[in-house]
């Protein structure tokens, strides 16, 4: 079956493979759903997210750029791209083949305007492959200004856990974080255990792996280009908080961000471009 145009809630792209189903929308070129063949949903989502052009989607891979939290010019929170309306660029169906969609979506300035933030000229392009085995995300960045520009980014993934409290994640022993709920820089040890709310950004280039016992699976988040690995998980207090997020719902979720943030900020020169991946495979 080929992928479909679709616009409920939101105009994107959408497929079914076998009892899979893959999904992106153009508002923020937001991957939302990304289940493989004969498996449960690898991608969270909020049954309480907005599906409104002013606002993020709470859940899939949120586009941040260019910047990371609330950025030195304050508002939009993560940077204005995820509630932009990217532009379709291009697709390649093999679904019946092999099980495969790429989809591309880009935006510049032209379509988003000057932005206080970014008052400078940017192409940005995201693209998502889906397969049987991964998702596959490259955000890429050219300046195709007459500047040099600074900026953050992340692919903010939003992972399906069976229950975050009984989830470990290995691969960031050793490594230094800045934890953003104490305000203090650590070193971690060992595995990743969630205990409270969690929400670290961690100097790492490497791969990490997500063991959750309860759904029986083992997700491994690989990625390149990217200087840092954010953890997050609002825990109790901040998922009631948030009106697009349930109370309930933070136990079903964990961030595991690629980002290039504080230190790890990129610099491009005019004609430079910079490239973000991430790969979502079950093991
Ligand atoms: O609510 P938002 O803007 O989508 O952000 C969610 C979270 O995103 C994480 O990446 C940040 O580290 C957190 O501090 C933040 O709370």
């Amino acid at each position: 079956m080929a992928f479909e145009t679709t616009t409920n809630p939101m105009r994107g792209v959408e497929a079914k493979h076998g009892s899979g189903h893959y999904g992106v929308f153009e508002h923020g070129a937001h991957i939302w759903s990304y289940q493989p063949d004969g498996q449960a949903p690898v991608l969270w989502l909020s049954a309480h997210s907005a599906f409104s052009d002013d606002q993020p989607i709470r859940g899939g891979v949120p586009v941040i750029f260019p910047w990371f939290g609330p950025g030195e010019e304050g508002d939009p929170a993560h940077g204005f791209v995820r509630t932009a309306t990217w532009h379709l660029q291009d697709t390649k169906d093999t679904l019946e083949r092999d099980g495969r969609l790429l989809v591309e979506y880009e935006l510049d300035q032209a379509m988003t305007g000057r932005q206080d933030g970014l008052p400078h000229r940017y192409r940005a392009y995201l693209r998502a492959k889906f397969t049987p085995e991964y998702l596959g995300i490259t955000l890429e960045i050219n300046n195709t200004g007459e500047n040099v520009i600074t900026f953050e980014n992340a692919l903010h993934t939003y992972l399906a856990v069976g229950d975050v409290r009984e989830v470990t994640v290995s691969g960031l022993d050793g490594a230094t974080y800045f934890d953003k709920v104490t305000g203090e820089t650590q070193t971690q040890s060992g595995d990743i255990t969630i205990t409270g709310e969690t929400d670290r950004v961690y100097t790492s280039e490497g791969e990490v792996v997500v063991h959750d016992p309860v759904l029986g699976r083992t997700l491994v988040i690989a990625k390149s280009g990217s200087a840092n690995t954010v953890v997050w998980n609002p825990w109790v207090d901040k998922a009631k908080a948030m009106p697009d997020f349930g109370d309930d719902e933070w136990t079903g979720m964990l961030c595991i961000e690629a980002a290039n943030c504080r230190d790890g900020a990129i610099t491009l020169r005019p004609g430079e471009m910079h490239q973000l991946r991430q790969r979502i495979a079950l093991a």
